[in-house]
């Protein structure tokens, strides 16, 4: 089987630039079926461009994209009818009603299941006879939600679609994408800045960052990877100390926090007797990775497995 055929979505070299600007920089991608796959990273990083590569909405400046083995630039009516998309903001037709709204898209697919569309409507308090235009931010994302998912899509492309959803619309929107992707075959691609949803739905994340994926796998993997030391020296420590590769560090007296990644155990054992030091190791959540890799404008992570688990 070649790998357009293992994987929904591939993104080969892909690049995408705005006049001089890079955006994406020869970014690898392969979303396997059944993943709910969390696309993280920083404001501006790239990943509604990249979203918007995959789905065929924006032409790349190089590489190329694949979803279900159909170039993306050029998606044939079949794919699109296995695509769902909700992008970062839901634009309809203001003057029509809702359930109007929802009719005129149903008629654009062969299979619609008025159903789960019906009660997605009702969970969400959708209100059908209002005129789209009318609706609160929320409610307009939810609208978009149910557009995406009436003709059961088999690939589901989320650019942060929860944003504007009031907590109990959120855990709902949550508990359904759990229930959708209970489907061997049934992918999810959701970029979101809450790290804790990605941490509650995804199977796997993607961590997007000066154009590349820098990381892309599960999330204990990552939790793995990246470990915090508070390291406790029996004397002062210099303000020069450091550990090669570390994220951060900050040095007080005898005392060191560093967070570092892929650090051996016999890095750690290093540290312990150089120093003559106590070491603790701990982890750290997806929202502590995030921010140490963004605000310390951290080396990237190296490309490879980690060989040995820290602790
Ligand atoms: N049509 C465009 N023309 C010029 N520059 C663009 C265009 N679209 C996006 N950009 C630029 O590309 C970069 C990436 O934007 P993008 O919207 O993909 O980021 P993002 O990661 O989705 O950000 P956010 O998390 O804030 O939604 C930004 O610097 C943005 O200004």
């Amino acid at each position: 089987m070649n790998d357009t055929a293992r994987f929904p979505v591939i993104a080969d070299r892909l690049s995408k630039s705005f006049t001089d600007k890079p955006v994406l920089t020869n970014l690898d991608l392969a979303i396997e079926p059944g993943t709910v796959l969390g696309l993280l990273g920083a404001n501006g990083s790239g990943k509604t461009t990249l979203i918007k590569c995959l789905l065929g909405l924006l032409r790349p400046s190089g590489g190329q994209a694949t979803v279900f083995g159909d170039p993306a630039w050029d998606l044939s009516a079949a794919t699109k009818e296995r695509i769902g998309y909700v992008p970062q903001e839901v634009a309809t037709y203001p003057w029509m009603r809702v359930r109007h709204v929802i009719d005129y898209t149903a008629a654009f697919y062969p299979k619609w299941n008025r159903q789960l569309v019906a009660d997605l409507c009702q969970r969400w308090r959708l209100p059908l006879d209002d005129r789209s235009g009318t609706l609160s931010v929320g409610q307009l994302q939810t609208l978009g939600i149910v557009l995406a998912m009436g003709h059961e899509p088999e690939l589901l492309i989320l650019d942060e679609p929860v944003a504007s959803l009031d907590p109990s619309a959120r855990r709902e929107f949550l508990r359904m994408l759990i229930d959708l992707v209970d489907h061997p075959n049934r992918t999810v691609l959701f970029s979101t800045h809450i790290t804790s949803d990605l941490e509650r739905v995804a199977s796997k994340i993607a961590l997007l960052r000066e154009g590349h994926i820098e990381f892309c796998g599960d999330l204990d993997l990552l939790k793995d990877r990246v470990k915090r030391l508070r390291i406790m020296a029996d004397h002062d420590l210099p303000a020069s100390f450091g550990i090669a590769g570390a994220l951060s560090c900050q040095v007080d007296g005898r005392m060191a926090v560093a967070t570092v990644a892929d650090l051996s155990p016999d890095d750690i054992e290093a540290i312990r007797t150089t120093w003559k030091a106590d070491v603790t190791v701990s982890d750290l959540n997806l929202e502590e990775i995030f921010v140490e890799l963004h605000e310390h404008n951290a080396p990237r992570l190296a490309e490879t497995e980690l060989t040995g688990a820290i602790g």
